[in-house]
């Protein structure tokens, strides 16, 4: 009896894929701890529970995630634009229907697919790429782009060191993950091209959830907003003389209406604060102190709900 009790409690957990380990694993963990979900992480286990919500998470390979959220196999995945949309054109390609919800853009996991070449190629232009043969791991993604370009190349499919290729013979040249262009500079490779931008992503399977399991998406996307928002906005206050309001609120970004509070023992100034959707430049607090404010702070939100 106390079995299908559990088995049925475990049914209704919103199900969500994040990568296992990697580049979007620390960052999607943080997430869900932001939004307040409690994870008893266990390196080991494919599945980890929450403490606190109905929701179990699926620890799995990035590639995997766009293929499970595509055939229902789970309600969520935090996965990179670059690989579900190469997943995509792979299916579509293939003839099998793909459907997907995008829920939200994320702040993390940023990074450009580039086209890259050794440091002594000369490259003025794409055509200097004609015929050449391409290392990627981004097929898809690489074939859309040379046939925007209209121009043929040979592919060299590798899922792992694609950067090593054209020092190993494999390649000319290479399309592959950039961020900083450190990896590209430890092989001798400039980037030429850069053919896609990404960011992180959460999406949800298209077919309907029961309403509980909305519910709690909804949930969780508010206080993802809320996050996001909170990221980007800061808390300003300083102490301003009275006969410079006008001057000193024109100088903060993004704000109209400051509270103005009255200083205890000083009846020449007031303090004001403001929270911004921007932040607070150096130039732009000397340009405050300059104009007459004091006592500038700028502090971090850290959650935000209107
Ligand atoms: N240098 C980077 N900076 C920021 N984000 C990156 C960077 N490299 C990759 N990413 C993003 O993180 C995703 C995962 O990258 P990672 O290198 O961990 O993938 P992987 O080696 O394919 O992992 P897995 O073992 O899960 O298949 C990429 O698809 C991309 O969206
Ligand atoms: O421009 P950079 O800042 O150097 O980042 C780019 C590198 O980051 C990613 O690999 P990662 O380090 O995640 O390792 P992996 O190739 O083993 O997945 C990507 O595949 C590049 O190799
Ligand atoms: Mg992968």
């Amino acid at each position: 009896m106390e079995s299908k009790v559990t088995n049925k409690t475990a049914n209704n957990r919103l199900r969500i894929a994040m990568q296992k380990s990697g580049r979007l694993s620390r960052e999607s963990q943080a997430l869900l701890k932001q939004c307040g979900v409690k994870i008893n992480w266990n390196e080991q286990r494919l599945i980890a529970y929450s403490e606190n919500m109905p929701i179990e998470i699926l620890r799995v390979r990035d590639d995997d995630i766009p293929g499970l959220v595509f055939d229902g196999v789970v309600d969520l995945g935090i996965i990179g634009e670059n690989v579900l949309e190469e997943e995509e054109l792979g299916r579509l390609q293939a003839g099998d229907n793909i459907s997907y919800k995008l829920l939200k853009r994320l702040d993390f996991g940023g990074c450009r697919l580039s086209l890259a070449v050794p440091k002594d190629f000369i490259y003025n232009h794409i055509q200097d790429l004609q015929n050449a043969r391409i290392a990627t791991s981004y097929p898809n993604l690489l074939r859309r782009f040379m046939q925007q370009q209209e121009i043929a190349f040979k592919n060299c499919l590798l899922t792992g060191s694609v950067e090593v290729a054209p020092t190993a013979g494999l390649a000319n040249a290479i399309c592959d993950l950039v961020s900083s262009g450190a990896t590209l500079e430890a092989n001798g490779l400039k980037e030429v091209e850069v053919i896609y931008r990404s960011k992180a992503c959460l999406i949800q399977r298209s077919s309907e959830l029961d309403v509980e399991k909305q519910a709690l998406v909804e949930r969780l996307l508010t206080r993802i907003q809320g996050i996001q928002q909170a990221n980007e906005s800061k808390y300003i206050m300083l102490h301003a003389p009275k006969n410079k309001l006008t001057e000193i609120t024109a100088l903060l970004p993004g704000v109209e209406h400051p509270t103005i509070l009255p200083l205890a023992e000083d009846n020449s100034k007031v303090a004001m604060h403001v929270v911004s959707q921007e932040n607070l430049f150096w130039e732009t607090m000397e340009k405050l102190k300059a104009v007459g404010a004091s006592s500038i702070l700028v502090l971090p939100i850290e959650k935000m709900m209107e």
